[in-house]
Formats: C-alpha cells, structure tokens, sequence
C-alpha cells in the first residue's frame, strides 16, 4: 500500500449546502460574507488541507451563485470540485448527505456542513483513521449530541443507509448511524483538540460573532 503524504486513508469532502437556512433569514448563509470570504468558502479552503476532492452539495439554482463565491480560489489547483445537486430540495441533511456521498468515487468521505467556518482538518483526519475498517465515525458530544455535520463516513453504506431512512417514518439522521458499522467516539476520547469545529452558524448573531473571532 502507499501511503498518502499524510500517511493517512485518503477520503473525499462532501459539504452540505441545500438547507433553506431560515432561522438565518432571505439570504443564502452558504454564499454569506464572513470577515471578507463567503462561509462556504472558509469550508473549502479548510479541507483542502486534507482531501484532493470536494463534492458541494446543493440545489440547482444555488450552483451559479456558489461558484461565484468559489472562484478565483487561490492555491488549490489540485482540488477537483463537482457539484451534487439535490434531486428533491428539502429533505433535510439526509438528503444532502445521500446525494453528496452518492457523488463520491472515493471509499470514504468526510461530510461537512456550509455553515461550519472552523471546521478543522486535523479533527477529519483523526475521524477517518478511526473509520478505517468501518462505515464510519462521527463524534458525540459531552451533552450526548452526535455531530453527524462534520464527520467521516463510508460513502456507499452511508448513502443507502440515508436512503433508507428517506423511505421509513424515522427520518432522523441517527437512523442512518445506527444502520451502519459506524464508530462512536466520544468527545473526550479525541486527540485532536475540538476548538470550535462544531460550531455552526445559525443566525445573522452567530455570524457577527464569528467574524468578530476571526478578525480580532
Ligand atoms: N441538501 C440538503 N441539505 C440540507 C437540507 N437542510 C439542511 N441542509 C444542510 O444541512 C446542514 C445543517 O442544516 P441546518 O443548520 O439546519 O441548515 P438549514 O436547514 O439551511 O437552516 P435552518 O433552515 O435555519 O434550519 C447545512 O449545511 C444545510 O445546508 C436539505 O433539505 N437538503
Ligand atoms: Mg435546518
């Protein structure tokens, strides 16, 4: 086997962007400015320290503005970017995460919120470590919350299992952990700090908050 430079298992990136973002109001929060770059584009500089491809996932009419926000991106010429678009808009993130994973060539991918500007590289990489050999590994909280948004998962088991549960009554994305061989790790046990990968930005408040951090 050769090892990637990282002397890690290679995986793909999959960021979800088909929500509504309504608690953000009319805007679009993907394509938000925050502290000078559009959200998504924090995201996609950020994993493009690990992963060669990133699959956007979106609905139709939000391609062109994304690739605006996308475009000119200085210093990731090797990173390929495809889009995913949402064949039904508004079935939630196990929608998105299904069409995305189903776009997804590579046998793992990280899944990854828009609106999560400190998503962290290093936080992925550990996660697809501890994938290896499973269908996944996503992070449960202190408080008993998974972060479902920003976790690594096997792209085919983990597209049918969302697929599943879009067929079920349970539409909640912890139907498609439990269905798979995911590893459940405990924020505690981590190795790589959290900081404030998990953080998502919800409301135009969260967004000032976020961007006062990052100018500071
Ligand atoms: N493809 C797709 N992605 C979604 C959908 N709903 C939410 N997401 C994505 O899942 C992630 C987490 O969702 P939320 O934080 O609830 O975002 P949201 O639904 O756009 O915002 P609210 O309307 O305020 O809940 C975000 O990256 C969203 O873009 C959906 O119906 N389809
Ligand atoms: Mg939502």
């Amino acid at each position: 086997m050769t090892p990637t430079p990282r002397d890690q298992p290679s995986f793909s990136a999959v960021i979800l962007a088909g929500g509504y973002a309504t608690r953000f109001g009319d805007d679009d929060k993907a394509v938000a400015d925050l502290a000078g770059k559009p959200m998504i584009r924090h995201v996609v500089e950020r994993l493009s320290e690990s992963v060669d491809t990133i699959v956007v996932n979106c609905r139709a009419e939000q391609q062109s503005p994304i690739e605006s926000a996308l475009e000119p991106l200085s210093g990731d010429s090797t990173v390929t970017r495809e889009f995913a678009i949402d064949p039904i808009p508004d079935l939630g993130p196990v929608g998105g995460i299904k069409t995305g994973l189903e776009a997804v060539s590579n046998e793992y991918a990280a899944v990854v919120a828009c609106d999560m500007p400190f998503c962290s590289p290093p936080l992925l990489e550990e996660l697809a470590a501890r994938a290896a050999g499973h269908d996944g590994a996503v992070v449960r909280l202190e408080d008993g919350w998974y972060q479902p948004t920003h976790a690594v998962y096997r792209a085919q088991p983990m597209a049918a299992a969302c697929g599943a549960v879009l067929e079920s009554d349970d539409k909640r994305i912890v139907r498609a952990l439990e269905a798979i061989d995911c590893v459940v790790v405990e924020e505690n046990d981590l190795e790589t700090p959290v900081g404030s990968a998990f953080e998502s930005i919800d409301t135009k408040e969260a967004l000032l908050e976020a961007e006062r951090r990052l100018t500071r």
